[in-house]
């Protein structure tokens, strides 16, 4: 029996599904206790000849079979609703943390390991919680009782059936502790491959053009046969584990079959008693032998909960993560969101400091900024100089060491803000869908906020417009619509500050000087600040500061 108190948990926060599938298995249990006293019976009956006895003790154990038939189906359902419950709980608070990033471009999670998780790690947990954690509470309130039954019929059986109950929970012990050590290496195999071969799809293309398709297949061959060593490992674990626990199963029961004979060959107890001793000593160990079962089922789930905790699976919204969900709630529901954007006049960062924990010094420093309403506001900086690092303190994404960031004399919060990022990310489905993520549905807006992008024309040269399919990421698309796309989502989401991340890198000359043109556009009702490579695109904008190592200046 190993009790793993953060599924318990997850088990006991559905009381009613719980209790209803530990009852449905008591009574299923106990229709096994009474088919083996009507078994008992009936064979004694046949011994003594007592036909009558023998017709009403066989109806009886016809009758049981079938409540226990009815019991079963309902006690399996009961268990499906408690894991269902218990999946959906788990995944739902496993997708609200995946859904707050914790940088803006890279958040150090693998998709391949979170899909691993999210998927058969959460299912792996249902069977712990809905058939293992009833299992236990079940044999804890049935195992007792048979084996003092099982005293009172006889003091020599009874002891020997508790002994092996003991041995059979306490045995396998040091085998399910090495087991549960085994499948954390087997999840981590798990995982670290999915993540590769997801990486690996994704990434055929630019393998391909790099010629690494062979070594990419080596890669994986690796992680296979790395993974194949880890299931070997946990079976052999399995194996013992069950060993143990079997040889203290039939020990237990041999033993007791045993003293059932000698009370039958020296003539101590009725044929009744030594029948029931031989069954109801069988009976005492059913829980074991579930449990055991149960215990293979479940630990699955075991090995997924490093995994499940890394992406905040048992993590009760109401921390940082939630608050910042909230911030960033869908738009549609905050007070901002109705009609235009409710204008902010004033941008203001002052004294702003930041290091990565694992670097050396600061990345920004002491660092002032203000951007207004009315004129678009560029940071120019090299590559490394703390441009994404300055973007991910203004969305709350870092925290700052000193300073404040302010709007309009108050702070800035996350729902304050539309981001246009490097890299934007489009979903499956519809330009239109792509759009409606904001909120905005009416055609006159989707439009206007394209036209507003530069991005309308092309729109409408798809055959479809607005109904044209774009794939995940946006790969149909080429990088600039992307961009331009992005921006219109932007714009429609109708929040007071702007952010843009190099608006013109995937652009020509032309195209780039029409969104420098439409930023200046937008610009008049929002303060729009924009980072960019290019100080050559932003001769007309009248704020630029450079941003060196982390120090901003005014740009000449
Ligand atoms: N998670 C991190 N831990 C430690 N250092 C980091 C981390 N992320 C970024 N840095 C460092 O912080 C500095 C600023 O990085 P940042 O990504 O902000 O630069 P950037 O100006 O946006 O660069 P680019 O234009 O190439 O995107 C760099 O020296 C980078 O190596």
């Amino acid at each position: 029996m190993m009790i793993v108190p953060l599924l318990w948990r997850e088990a006991t926060r559905f009381p009613a599904a719980l209790t209803r599938s530990v009852a449905l298995l008591v009574l299923v249990f106990l229709t096994h206790v009474g088919q083996a006293v009507a078994i008992a019976w009936s064979m004694s009956a046949v011994l003594h000849g007592q036909a009558r006895e023998v017709l009403l003790a066989l109806s009886l154990i016809l009758g049981i079979a079938l409540l226990r038939l009815v019991l079963s189906l309902a006690q399996a359902s009961a268990a499906a609703s408690l894991g269902g419950l218990v999946r959906q709980a788990v995944r739902r608070r496993a997708m609200e943390a995946a859904l707050v990033p914790e940088r803006l471009h890279d958040t150090g999670a693998r998709d391949g390991s979170m899909r691993a998780s999210l998927g058969d790690g959460v299912d792996g947990i249902d069977a712990y919680v809905s058939k293992y954690v009833p299992a236990i509470v079940q044999l804890l309130l049935t195992c007792p009782v048979v084996v003092v039954a099982l005293l009172w019929l006889s003091p020599w059986a009874g002891l020997c059936v508790a002994v092996g109950v003991v041995f059979a929970l306490v045995g396998p012990l040091a085998w399910k502790r090495m087991m549960a050590r085994r499948g954390l290496d087997h999840w981590d195999s798990y995982e670290a491959l999915s993540a590769d071969l997801l990486e690996s799809l994704r990434g055929m293309a630019t393998l391909r053009t790099l010629g690494d398709v062979s070594g990419t297949r080596a890669r994986l061959d690796h992680r296979s046969e790395a993974l194949r060593r880890a299931t070997e490992r946990v079976m052999r674990g399995s194996l013992g584990e069950t060993s143990v626990t079997d040889a203290a199963v039939q020990g237990g029961a041999v033993a007791a079959a045993a003293v059932a004979i000698t009370h039958a060959v020296t003539g101590q107890a009725p044929a009744l008693e030594v029948y029931l001793i031989l069954l109801l000593s069988s009976e005492a160990f059913r829980p074991i032998r579930d449990l055991s079962r149960h215990w293979h089922a479940g630990f699955l789930g075991l090995t997924a909960i490093p995994g499940l905790k890394r992406i905040g699976a048992f993590t009760e919204p109401g921390g940082p993560a939630a608050e910042h969900a909230a911030a960033t709630a869908a738009p549609g529901t905050g007070d901002d969101q109705a009609g235009e954007v409710r204008p902010a006049d004033e941008l203001r960062v002052r004294g702003l400091s930041f290091g990565y924990p694992d670097a050396a010094g600061d990345v920004i420093h002491d660092l002032d900024l203000t951007a207004r309403r009315g004129s678009l506001t560029a940071i120019v900086g090299e590559s490394g100089a703390g441009k994404s690092t300055l973007f991910d303190l203004l969305l709350g994404f870092l925290n700052p060491r000193t300073g404040s960031i302010e709007l309009d004399g108050r702070p800035l919060r996350a729902r304050d803000i539309a981001v246009v990022s490097q890299r934007p990310v489009l979903f499956a489905g519809t330009i239109r869908d792509n759009l409606a993520v904001t909120g905005a549905t009416a055609e006159a807006d989707l439009v206007r906020a394209c036209r507003d992008a530069g991005v309308l024309d092309e729109i409408q040269r798809f055959p479809g417009g607005f109904d044209t399919e774009v794939t995940e990421a946006g790969t149909s698309l080429s990088g600039g619509q992307r961009q331009r796309l992005a921006l219109a989502r932007a714009l429609l989401a109708r929040r007071p500050v702007l952010l843009v991340d190099e608006p013109t890198s995937a652009l020509d000359a032309d195209r780039s000087a029409g969104v420098i043109d439409t930023l200046h556009r937008v610009a008049r009702d929002r303060v729009v600040l924009m980072i960019s490579h290019r100080s050559e695109t932003l001769t007309e904008v009248p704020d630029v500061f450079s941003l060196d190592s982390g120090h901003l200046h005014r740009s000449t």
